[in-house]
């Protein structure tokens, strides 16, 4: 009796203490929970200590602990035990895990949002928040900083933080002004040759698919895009690598190792104080170790050869103007090079993708952008000419819009309340120190209290000049918010007008697959979406148009031909 008396309170102290002293990495307490009934037995009855005895007194200080954890998280004790939400997921950070692994974290959200409300407890210490103050309060500059939910993201084996998980905001701002210049609009120009080569690229292999199907070709759009706006990142951070427009695939099998990487990570950001412990699994290592050894490979090219065609992003990052007064340190651009890659290409490449899909299920507000296009353009060849992307004020609606309805990072890591007394983040949300807070972009921005008929396609919402419905621009964050939003939102914008436009002019689309409609169920949350499905579309060249007049398009700033030699 005297046994499990004593492990029943064992369990309730254990629990104590791991609430009051919270571990950074699960192996202390691993260990703690392995030893601490063996070593309760001993102490208790050293002479009839057996393995018998060992085991019951162990099942009975686990289930103690359990107990104890879950009765205080549902308890009206709990800090955020105001906060309305589902008991699995007030209990345990598991369930979280399994809506990553389904990829519907952003459904599920939304669903939540939909039953509970503007503040929803999504873990035992996590909330999500959809109330327009919190994106200022909680983003904002003086906002709140990055959660522990990007702790996984940074390099196991060496610790080196790319910008994207510099979370204390002091290094992050240091960091952030070299990105700044190297993203800024007078950089944006140096950047067009290396973006016209490869949408020139693009446009070359789609043509030489439409003259293979004699006029007209089913592609996978979603996939073409990702090939396009991986190989450009690819450019732009090492100077080249990637060349999957011209494989036509992932032959390197780098794409799939990001992608494979991404989900893992994205699971793994659930269960933060698990990852140092999972990271020493060789198995688990493999692909990171693989995807930094290639990294480095590029970066170290990238040093040799110079910059190609002109400038790229790895000039920037890597001061090779020298405007910097200390040198950032050869490691960091790299993370910040691999960072580029991940955040730029998927991103880009499914906002396009979801774009062709909202178009061609809206064939009425297709056609309008169709003419809107041709107006802009009247030669086709005109369709490369960024400087006229201000004129295209439909398509930049839809663009717009498509990024409200699917925005590419759905959910969006959380921030982090400090430590000290309960903040008032929006509306009388009072949320306690140490919760991290999500405000999930996929859910504010299909929320009725922000917009009229949040889910139907309407990108005239963005165009009305008297406004008759709800309507409320500041919740649009498909780029987040504040210090740490997106650095690559003018660049990202650029590409998307700019393919967008040229595929627009060039072909007639309409869907290659009955079942087309439902390729957005496929698409997962990943923290950057991952696209699932095949995203199948015919091209068609207009009447009269020859595949081989298109191809001999000129760059309109450089006057230079595109350089196939290199592809
Ligand atoms: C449609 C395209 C894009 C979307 C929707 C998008 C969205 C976002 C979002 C939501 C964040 C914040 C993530 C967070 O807080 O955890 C972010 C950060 C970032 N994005 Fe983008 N992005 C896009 C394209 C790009 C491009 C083309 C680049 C080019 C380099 C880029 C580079 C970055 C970087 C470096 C960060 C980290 C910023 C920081 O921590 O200060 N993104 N992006």
């Amino acid at each position: 009796m005297t046994f499990f008396v004593s492990a029943i309170l064992l369990g309730v102290l254990t629990h104590v203490f791991f609430h009051r002293y919270e571990p950074a990495s699960a192996s202390g307490p691993f260990f703690a929970l392995l030893l601490e009934p063996l070593l309760l037995v001993l102490f208790l009855d050293f002479n009839n200590a057996s393995l018998s005895i060992t085991i019951a007194v162990a099942a009975a200080f686990w289930a103690s602990l359990v107990t104890s954890i879950v009765a205080y998280r549902l308890s009206p004790w709990h800090p955020l035990a105001h906060v309305p939400g589902p008991v699995l997921a007030r209990i345990s950070k598991w369930w979280s895990v399994r809506n990553v692994f389904k990829g519907n974290q952003q459904r599920v959200f939304k669903a939540l949002h939909d039953q509970y409300g503007e503040c929803v407890r999504v873990g035992p210490n996590e909330v999500s928040l959809i109330h327009v103050d919190a994106i200022k309060n909680v983003l904002g500059a003086g906002g709140l900083e990055k959660g522990q939910v990007y702790e996984p993201r940074v390099d196991p084996k060496h610790g080196i933080r790319s910008l994207l998980t510099t979370r204390r905001p002091d290094a992050h701002a240091v960091r952030r002004r070299v990105w700044n210049r190297a993203l800024s609009s007078e950089t944006l120009k140096e950047f067009e040759a290396l973006l016209l080569k490869r949408v020139q690229q693009l446009i070359d292999r789609l043509d030489g698919m439409v003259k293979d199907g004699q006029g007209a070709a089913a592609v996978d759009l979603a996939a073409w895009f990702s090939y396009f706006a991986f190989d450009f990142m690819g450019d732009m951070a090492f100077g080249g690598g990637f060349e999957m427009i011209r494989d036509g695939g992932d032959k390197e099998g780098y794409w799939t190792l990001m992608k494979s990487g991404a989900k893992r990570i994205a699971i793994l950001c659930q269960l933060p104080w698990l990852a140092p412990m999972l990271y020493k699994i060789p198995f688990l290592t493999r692909a990171p170790a693989k995807l930094r050894a290639f990294s480095s490979k590029c970066a170290a090219n990238r040093m040799q050869s110079g910059p190609k065609l002109t400038k790229d992003l790895w000039y920037h990052l890597m001061d090779e103007e020298g405007r910097e007064k200390v040198k950032p340190p050869m490691p960091e651009v790299v993370a910040d090079g691999v960072l580029a890659v991940v955040a730029g290409s998927d991103t880009t490449s499914v906002a396009l993708s979801t774009l062709i899909w909202c178009l061609l299920t809206n064939p009425e507000i297709y056609a309008r952008v169709q003419a809107e296009v041709d107006t802009v353009f009247p030669d086709v060849d005109g369709a490369l000419d960024t400087s006229k992307h201000d004129e295209l004020k439909l398509l930049s609606a839809c663009i717009n819009e498509t990024l409200r309805l699917f925005p590419p990072v759905p959910t969006g890591g959380a921030r982090q309340v400090p430590a000290g007394e309960p903040r008032l983040v929006a509306g009388t949300w009072y949320i306690p120190a140490h919760t991290q807070i999500y405000v999930p972009a996929y859910v504010i921005q299909r929320c009725e209290t922000y917009f009229s008929h949040p889910d139907v396609f309407d990108p005239d919402r963005w165009l009305r000049t008297h406004e008759l419905h709800t309507h409320t621009p500041a919740v649009l964050i498909p780029f987040s918010y504040g210090p740490a939003n997106c650095v690559g939102k003018a660049l990202a914008w650029r590409e998307m007008l700019l393919v967008a436009s040229v595929v627009i002019r060039k072909y007639e689309m309409r869907f290659a697959m009955g079942d087309a409609e439902k390729w957005v169920d496929t698409l997962e949350d990943a923290f950057v979406t991952n696209v699932r499905g095949r995203l199948m579309v015919e091209l068609r060249l207009p009447s009269g148009t020859s595949v081989q007049k298109t191809r001999t398009w000129m760059f309109p700033d450089s006057n230079q031909r595109t350089p196939e030699a290199s592809y």
